[in-house]
């Protein structure tokens, strides 16, 4: 008798692959709308390249009118591209005709800023209806929607209308039919952009279950930083119909590259001086006065004692000004703004210091 197989170095880098293997691929994917009577087309993809691992929660963030809905709606067929390719799963969606899109679209919910739920059905009957429509027999549909509607903590809103839930509520309805069919990609367009912030937190909380425990890939659409800072592994940033960055959240939040990004996240990773301080801020160092800097930490840095290590390694007194700690994609990452006495040795001996602690650190100005 054959040994049991053991995992080799094959089946590893095997399994590393699939990881890493998109289940949604944008290839040079272009959008051009005809212009309505008399107006000039609009472009509102151009040249989008975009891979959504499996397993993935990918965020597309942009600002009004960037092509994020647009971007969405092509993948569940709502919209079709004008150039380009779209992938799902290794089929070529691009040319698929409607009967095609139909039984696609079972493998692709999808949940709205709005909710879109049916106010003259129950809670129930709403997370009924892809099932009924796909034929699925009654005695099932029972089982599967109660199921949902324990995973969305619905079970004894059942017979309740719509009319009679909370937003919050609502959103976790249409959660539980966008997984009615049990699909593999769940595309959320501004899901939480109708709930305040509690709520909002709620429900990225359960998408997040839902992609971690049932291995559902998210592809959503935001223009709210702070969605895509709390559940995004990977995110895209758009600006006029074109991808401008793209990356792990983690790296495109500390390290943005264009000045778009850069402004979207210092939304939650910024530190500003007091206002009392901004005012008195000089680039040139003042005599018996401070020097202001900007120290930045992540990862395990974040979180260990490095001012009180600072301060005994170099043996001056740090003050700190402003700072702000938080997670993003998980890990730690936070921001200080501390003040040294100008001049030499503190500041050049507070700088080496940090540069051996692997912390980055910028002179900001100098304050008397
Ligand atoms: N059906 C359409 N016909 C013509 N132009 C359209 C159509 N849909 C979208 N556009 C245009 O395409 C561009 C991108 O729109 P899209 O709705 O994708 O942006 P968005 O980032 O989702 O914006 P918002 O957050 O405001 O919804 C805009 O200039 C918009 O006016």
């Amino acid at each position: 008798m054959n040994a049991p197989l053991k995992p080799d170095a094959f089946s590893v880098a095997a399994e590393i692959a699939q990881a890493a293997e998109p289940i949604i691929r944008f290839e040079k994917v272009g959008k051009v709308f005809a212009g309505r009577r008399g107006q000039k087309p609009v472009t509102a993809l151009e040249g989008i390249d975009l891979d959504v691992p499996r397993g993935a929660i990918v965020g597309v963030i942009g600002r009004s009118g960037a092509g994020k809905s647009t971007l969405i709606r092509l993948v569940n067929g709502l919209e079709r591209a004008s150039s380009g390719r779209i992938l799902i799963e290794d089929e070529d969606v691009t040319g698929l005709t409607e009967a095609g899109w139909r039984t696609r679209r079972r493998a692709t919910g999808m949940i709205f800023q709005h909710f879109n739920l049916l106010s003259s059905r129950t809670v129930f009957d709403n997370v009924a209806l892809p099932l009924e429509i796909g034929g699925t027999p009654k005695a099932e549909i029972a089982g599967r929607v109660e199921k949902l509607l324990d995973l969305v903590g619905l079970a004894d809103k059942r017979e309740r209308y719509p009319a009679e839930l909370s937003g919050g509520q609502k959103q976790r309805v249409g959660i539980a039919r966008a997984l009615a069919t049990d699909p593999k990609v769940l595309l959320c367009d501004e899901a939480t952009s109708a709930l305040d912030p509690e709520t909002t937190q709620s429900i990225l909380a359960l998408l997040k279950q839902v992609n971690r425990e049932l291995g559902v890939t998210i592809l959503l659409i935001t223009h709210e930083i702070p969605v895509i800072k709390e559940i995004c592994d990977r995110v895209a940033v758009i600006e006029g119909g074109r991808i401008v960055e793209e990356g792990e959240t983690f790296e495109v939040f500390t390290r943005p590259q264009h000045p778009t990004t850069a402004r979207f996240v210092e939304a939650v990773t910024g530190v500003e001086l007091p206002a009392h301080l901004e005012g008195q801020l000089r680039e040139t160092p003042q005599a018996g006065g401070s020097t202001v800097l900007r120290i930045t930490f992540s990862g395990a840095n974040a979180t260990a004692p490095v001012i009180s290590r600072l301060s005994a390694t170099v043996g001056i007194d740090i003050n700190i000004l402003a700072g702000r700690i938080d997670a993003i994609a998980g890990k730690p990452f936070g921001s200080l703004l501390v003040a040294i006495p100008a001049g030499e040795p503190g500041v050049g001996a507070v700088l080496g210091a940090l540069k051996g602690l692997e912390l980055k650190a910028e002179v900001i100005g100098h304050v008397a």
